[in-house]
């Protein structure tokens, strides 16, 4: 041991929608372990595609909790291998706005859990809605334009949350189960975001959901951080004691659960950060400063950006900031991003990305006047579905040859990305830098027509997991005095 010395560390964890990714970061915020599970592949048994099921009525989108539950307890041996005495903190990024509905009962088991038995057998039980519904959940417009009703329009319940009413938003789903499936609604005594679940496993215990997060329910009153009275009493009855209170994102909100202890060799020094969304994770993790902006091309394509005066509009999102609770983040969220790319480039180029590339270095920036705007899924920014296509005379057109089709994608989402960030009042600035993340920023073409766009230059950062690195900064960021209790040996 004398010729180890301790080496710091934290693990940060992404939970994203095709995949839980996740990282080990030295004091040095150097990232020194990354590894992968993708739902898909890893975990057949659930049958999910792209990480979610999604049903006969083409809205509702929902994950299997117990798939999550599993794969929280992938802990990346080599990190077990050095034996029982490291202190890491652990923090955790996932997808935004999913909820998971623990039924009455289900915190004693949580508290009580044997280390000897495996962590989803112990919970399957615990939950009364088995498939949690997902940010790509656009099922619940009713309860949307009720919700905005009840405060007085959907401008008003931006100003007061940071948003208006969206299909996605957790309150609003909470209030889709609450009315069709009332029963399943009173026998749930907590009801958490992914990132306050994840936290819950690794707690043994309820945690509480965090600001920024918190931010994307349409139920946080985003400047005073509290919940509020008129939105819960407009989704759900008795629904402020089944969230509990927000925190401040950079909580600590406690020891590890003895169940990782005992089965995985955690020391019980181990602290728990509240875990926030992957996209205000991402914030922390790309250190964003003024004029940048982080552009995110996981399943999704977010666009987000550190903000000091909220100005909540009927498009686009604020909310809290995960790492300065006196500021802001701004968020823009458009659902057909990478799986969309997915559809052309099989339709265009036989699945290869690298002919899809080709096909972009071929043409022209502008494509000699050819647009194309895809929507393939009904788009949260702005609402709107189909294939649209328009020729160098202006002309809607049905098809275009494989190259031009490809140009026309890829100019087509990031011109829509920055006609409606400047809407919010977003402006590229000389000094302006874009931060690109996620699985398609592995694709400089991708990158370039990105730069090219936005006339500004694109970074990716060495490490395409952002989310996870964040959740793993915001660990030592959440905690400063206890950095030194990580160590590997
Ligand atoms: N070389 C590439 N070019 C373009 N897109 C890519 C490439 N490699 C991966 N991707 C895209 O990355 C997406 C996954 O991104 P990721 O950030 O891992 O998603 P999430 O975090 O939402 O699970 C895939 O759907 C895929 O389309
Ligand atoms: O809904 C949003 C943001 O509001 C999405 O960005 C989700 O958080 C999904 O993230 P990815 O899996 O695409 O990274």
């Amino acid at each position: 041991m004398a010729e180890h010395p301790a080496r710091p560390c934290c693990l940060g964890w992404d939970f994203s929608t095709q995949q839980v990714k996740v990282v080990a970061v030295d004091a040095e915020l150097n990232v020194f372990y990354e590894d992968s599970v993708n739902f898909d592949r890893d975990l057949l048994e659930y049958g999910t595609q792209g990480g979610v099921h999604v049903h006969e009525d083409g809205l509702t989108v929902t994950s299997p909790v117990l798939m999550w539950v599993q794969v929280s307890t992938r802990i990346p041996d080599p990190l077990l291998r050095p034996g029982p005495h490291w202190e890491m903190e652990v923090g955790l990024a996932p997808r935004q706005h999913g909820s998971v509905y623990w039924k009455t009962g289900a915190s004693g088991v949580l508290t009580s859990l044997s280390p000897d038995l495996l962590l989803h057998k112990q919970l399957q039980a615990c939950f009364s809605i088995r498939d949690s519904p997902v940010w790509m959940d656009s099922s619940t417009t009713a309860q949307c334009r009720q919700l905005e009703a009840a405060v007085g329009g959907a401008q008003a319940l931006s100003g007061l949350t940071g948003s208006r009413a969206y299909e996605r938003f957790t309150g609003n789903q909470i209030a889709k189960i609450y009315q069709q499936n009332p029963e399943a609604y009173s026998h749930t005594e907590r009801i958490s975001l992914v990132s306050s679940f994840a936290a819950s496993l690794f707690l043994g215990s309820y945690s509480p959901i965090d600001y920024s997060d918190g931010s994307g329910m349409n139920l946080l009153q985003i400047q005073d951080k509290v919940w509020s009275q008129v939105c819960l009493g407009a989704c759900a009855p008795h629904l402020e004691e089944k969230l509990g209170s927000p925190v401040p994102s950079c909580s600590v909100v406690g020891a590890i659960s003895s169940y990782y202890v005992q089965r995985y060799g955690f020391s019980p020094g181990c602290k728990v950060v509240a875990f926030t969304g992957d996209n205000p994770a991402s914030l922390a993790g790309m250190r964003l400063e003024e004029g940048d902006i982080a552009v995110s091309l996981g399943t999704s394509d977010t666009l987000f950006l550190w903000l000091r005066e909220p100005m909540p509009a009927l498009e686009g999102h604020i909310f809290c900031n995960p790492v300065d609770a006196r500021h802001y983040m701004a968020l823009l969220c458009f659902k057909n991003g990478s799986l969309m790319r997915e559809k052309i480039r099989d339709e265009s180029v036989c699945c290869s990305w690298s002919d899809f590339s080709e096909a972009l270095q071929s043409t022209e920036m502008g494509n000699g006047g050819n647009l194309g705007f895809y929507f393939d899924v009904m788009e949260i920014t702005p609402e709107i579905i189909g294939r649209h296509r328009f020729s160098t005379e202006n002309h809607q057109v049905s098809a275009f040859p494989r190259a031009v089709e490809i140009r026309a994608l890829i100019e087509g989402q990031f011109m829509a990305k920055r006609i409606h960030a400047e809407a919010l009042g977003y402006r590229v600035m000389p000094k302006t830098k874009i931060l690109a993340t996620g699985g398609a920023s592995h694709n400089r073409d991708i990158l370039q027509v990105l730069a090219d766009v936005f006339g500004a230059p694109v970074y990716v950062t060495d490490t395409a997991n952002s989310a996870c690195v964040g959740s793993a900064y915001r660990a030592f960021h959440g905690s400063p005095a206890l950095i030194c209790l990580g160590s590997i040996y």
